[in-house]
């Protein structure tokens, strides 16, 4: 925008000087269209080399302007009568730093504007060169007036920026503060809150996503858990003790499993397990591994005599239905119960493998 402002205002320029009003021969004409060429040209490498990146401001707003004001001054020395017309410029050229410049600095560069314009009427009148000194004192006085009018719009503008700008972080923050909560909701509505483990509702989510994303000729491993005779130490030992059985539960099977896998507490003393792309072996060994685990663990303040699991395992493959694959599970788990409890039983028929 720039560049293409300089343009025209040089298109102007050769109009003036076809039109005979300008007052310089053509060689000045052509010297004053180089110059502003060289400025454009000289900020065009600078832009292009990156060397404006070093700047506050890499857009060189205020450098821009500062240049533009002083060359078209040196331009308008050359004008007589037509001068008035061109003061406009120094507005227009004022306007690009509306946006950009701290208040302080847009008084600056309207400060020099109209310094330059003033110095330019003075030093003619000097040299005893003013055509007509009322219409230079009135030129100045106007110029005057429009460039106090552009600084405090130019302040307006930059006040309303700030307020906007504050009004954008405030919004910014309160969105996080959202976001935070809500990830705390997710996670609260996600969580079995004695074990923190995921609650049976999540698990279910999670496990249809899974299933959605099986492939052809890949399986995830599922297990059912129950702890064994987990009644008993509810009434021999208390509920809270039995809490506490469930707590050692989670935290031995956490360390147990991989991350990916999906452990969750499926209700009372049952839990259930999801290995991703996981097969027979892999599941039965994580199993009694789980299990044998569980059975050398010891629950903080619970004088338990021995602890055990059992779980009932399958294997899910694509277009597989969770609920016929957790009815399998629950049949096996079902048959380690039958079979004496403390052991890992598995239904694979049925489950592709
Ligand atoms: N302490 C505690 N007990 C729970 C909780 N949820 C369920 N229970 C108890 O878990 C016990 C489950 O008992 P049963 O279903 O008979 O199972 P079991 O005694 O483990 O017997 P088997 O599963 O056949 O080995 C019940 O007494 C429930 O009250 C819980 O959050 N905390």
């Amino acid at each position: 925008m720039a560049a293409a402002t300089h343009g025209l205002a040089l298109a102007l320029l050769w109009l003036a000087v076809f039109s005979d009003l300008f007052s310089g021969q053509i060689a000045w004409a052509l010297f004053c269209s180089g110059l502003v060429i060289v400025s454009q040209l000289s900020f065009l490498l600078l832009f292009r080399t990156g060397y404006n990146l070093r700047f506050r401001d890499p857009s060189l707003t205020e450098a821009q302007i500062l240049v533009a004001l002083a060359l078209h001054t040196f331009v308008l020395a050359s004008f007589d009568s037509a001068r008035g017309s061109l003061l406009m410029f120094y507005l227009i050229i004022l306007l690009f730093g509306i946006f950009q410049l701290q208040p302080r600095v847009f008084v600056r560069c309207a400060f020099f504007a109209f310094f330059a314009f003033a110095s330019l009427n003075l030093w003619e009148g000097y040299e005893m060169r003013l055509a007509d000194p009322g219409l230079a004192l009135l030129q100045c006085c106007a110029l005057f007036l429009a460039l106090a009018w552009q600084s405090l719009f130019a302040s307006y503008i930059q006040a309303l920026r700030q307020r906007m700008r504050q009004r954008s972080f405030a919004l910014q923050a309160h969105q996080d503060t959202l976001r935070g909560m809500m990830r705390q909701l997710e996670d609260l509505v996600a969580t079995d809150e004695l074990t923190g483990l995921f609650n049976r509702r999540h698990f279910l989510r999670l496990a249809l996503r899974e299933l959605e994303n099986l492939g052809p000729g890949r399986q995830h491993g599922l297990a059912l858990i129950d702890l064994d005779y987990f009644k008993r130490i509810n009434d021999v030992h208390g509920h809270a003790a039995g809490d506490r059985v469930l707590q050692t539960f989670a935290a031995v099977a956490r360390a147990c499993v991989r991350d990916g896998d999906v452990l969750a507490r499926y209700g009372g003393e049952e839990f259930v397990l999801l290995l991703p792309n996981a097969d027979a072996d892999r599941l039965t060994t994580c199993c009694e591994r789980l299990r044998e685990a569980f059975a050398a663990a010891e629950p903080l303040g619970v004088q338990v005599a021995s602890l055990s699991l059992s779980a009932g395992m399958t294997l899910l493959s694509e277009g597989d239905d969770l609920d016929v694959a957790l009815q399998r599970a629950d049949q096996a788990l079902y048959r380690a119960k039958r079979g004496g409890r403390n052991r890992c039983d598995a239904a694979w028929e049925g489950a592709g493998a």
